[in-house]
């Protein structure tokens, strides 16, 4: 049986904008109140998705969600019709903007995969993440499960589960803190979740939050029936959390046996790599440490080198790897250089691609955080509702989609603009048709 890894990357939606939501967040905080341009934000992010199917890469998206939520601004108390609404939300500071995000954009926090060999039941299992941590966040995980329940939907193949509780102390935000190690694909991996903090230890940042906690990582290792000796917990070191590392593929990147790491990522770093060594059974983990002297964690944040895509390269024998990343990482003379060396030098990652994807990046969303990874076998890549994959005539279809309906610019004042909401639905409601996603929004289905 083949196993692949197949992208499914979010789709950015109509309404993306700055609004400086994200507190330890450094970019997203830096860019508040500017004005956003939507259209060149999903064009970006389909251009990245174009270029890897381009080059053989599985890849599918995920549909954005509607916003402003009327749903929710209900669900807080706002009555009258839809202008209403807006109109009274907007009169209370800085909520209006945290229930228009465009925020699950960033599919890396959309839920956590471990990929059928890894799991007791031989089933693909997700958790879609509770994002508790920021209300603008939270309300994406109903909606997420929705959709994978619908992109995924064969029970024979998957296994979803409830997001957890949004308790304080169970924070959980997806894959962007949890990575595979494996020899190839269809072996059983070794599943490492990075936590930033943990009920019985007061050892964590003291400057922004830790969005996931260890607590939440061994609930979600428990519902994907994991075996514990394929296990790793790790805890991130705090301090670069206080310097705006605010998940872990802010820091680190892995695929397969590589894992690129900044030396200060992890707490106790030897003991992780030996950990995983041992766990990792079908041959040696391939550690790349990039030390502080070649690259500073404040450069990792303002490059995200690491929040980077490695990628197998389809049909590769020796398993050679890209490395696909934002042009900020170009632009960052430490980083740019540190990449010709790594590219050089005896490892399996041999090419570097740059995209520019600045619109989410300045709200502190790279490449790795627009796509979720789910390692999918032929038979379950089969079962899988095909209308999400992108290929040549769905990219074309998907651009004109967005060509016709979004906008070049994006105010936060406009947010409250019924005229917004209205082309929002406008657009999804088609968008329904292309991805073959049925009546799948609220409003579609009469409930607004
Ligand atoms: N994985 C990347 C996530 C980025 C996301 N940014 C935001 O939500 C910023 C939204 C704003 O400020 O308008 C976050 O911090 O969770």
């Amino acid at each position: 049986m083949n196993y692949h890894e197949v992208n499914f990357d979010g789709l950015v939606g109509p309404t993306h904008n700055y609004a400086g939501l994200s507190f330890g967040n450094v970019a997203s905080q830096s860019h508040k109140q500017a004005a956003s341009n939507p259209k060149a934000a999903a064009l970006q992010g389909l251009a990245k998705m174009k270029a890897l199917v381009d080059r053989g890469f599985k890849q599918a998206v995920l549909p954005p969600q509607e916003r402003p939520s009327i749903a929710w601004l209900q669900r807080l108390g706002f009555t009258g019709s839809d202008a209403e609404i807006l109109a009274k939300a907007a009169r209370e500071t800085g909520l209006l903007p945290m229930l228009a995000s465009a925020s699950c954009m960033w599919a890396a926090n959309a839920a956590t995969v471990s990929p059928s060999p890894d799991c007791r039941d031989g089933k693909v299992h997700f958790t879609a993440a509770n994002l508790s941590a920021n209300l603008h966040r939270a309300i994406e995980s109903r909606e997420t499960v929705n959709a994978l329940k619908t992109i995924f939907h064969d029970p024979m193949h998957f296994a979803h589960h409830e997001p957890l509780p949004g308790a304080q102390g169970w924070g959980d935000e997806g894959a962007a803190n949890h990575s595979r190690l494996c020899a190839t694909y269809g072996h059983t991996g070794v599943e490492m979740f990075v936590y930033g903090a943990r009920a019985d230890s007061v050892l964590g940042p003291t400057r922004y939050p830790a969005r996931q906690t260890l607590q939440a990582s061994q609930a979600i290792a428990r519902l994907h029936a994991l075996d514990e000796k394929r296990v790793v917990m790790v805890q991130q070191n705090p301090a670069v959390i206080d310097m705006g590392v605010f998940h872990n593929d802010v820091i680190a990147v892995a695929n397969q046996r590589v894992l690129l790491y900044h030396e200060d990522a992890f707490l106790d770093t030897q003991k992780v790599l030996d950990e995983l060594n041992e766990k990792l059974r079908e041959g040696d983990l391939i550690p790349v440490k990039v030390p502080r002297q070649a690259v500073s964690v404040a450069d990792a944040v303002k490059s995200y080198l690491f929040n980077s895509q490695l990628l197998t390269i389809p049909g590769s024998h020796a398993q050679n790897m890209i490395i696909l990343l934002p042009e900020e990482s170009k632009k960052n003379r430490n980083v740019a250089e540190y990449v010709n060396t790594l590219i050089g030098a005896d490892n399996p990652i041999t090419e570097a691609m740059y995209f520019d994807l600045h619109q989410s990046m300045q709200n502190g969303g790279g490449p790795a955080c627009l796509r979720l990874r789910v390692v999918l076998s032929d038979a379950q890549w089969q079962a899988i509702n095909k209308g999400v994959v992108l290929n040549d005539a769905k990219y074309r279809e998907l651009c004109n989609w967005v060509e016709r309906h979004y906008r070049d610019e994006l105010q936060p004042k406009d947010l409250a603009d019924p005229a917004l909401l209205n082309e929002s639905r406008t657009a999804l409601d088609e968008l329904t048709t292309i991805l073959n996603l049925g009546s799948f929004y609220l409003f579609q289905l009469g409930r607004r």
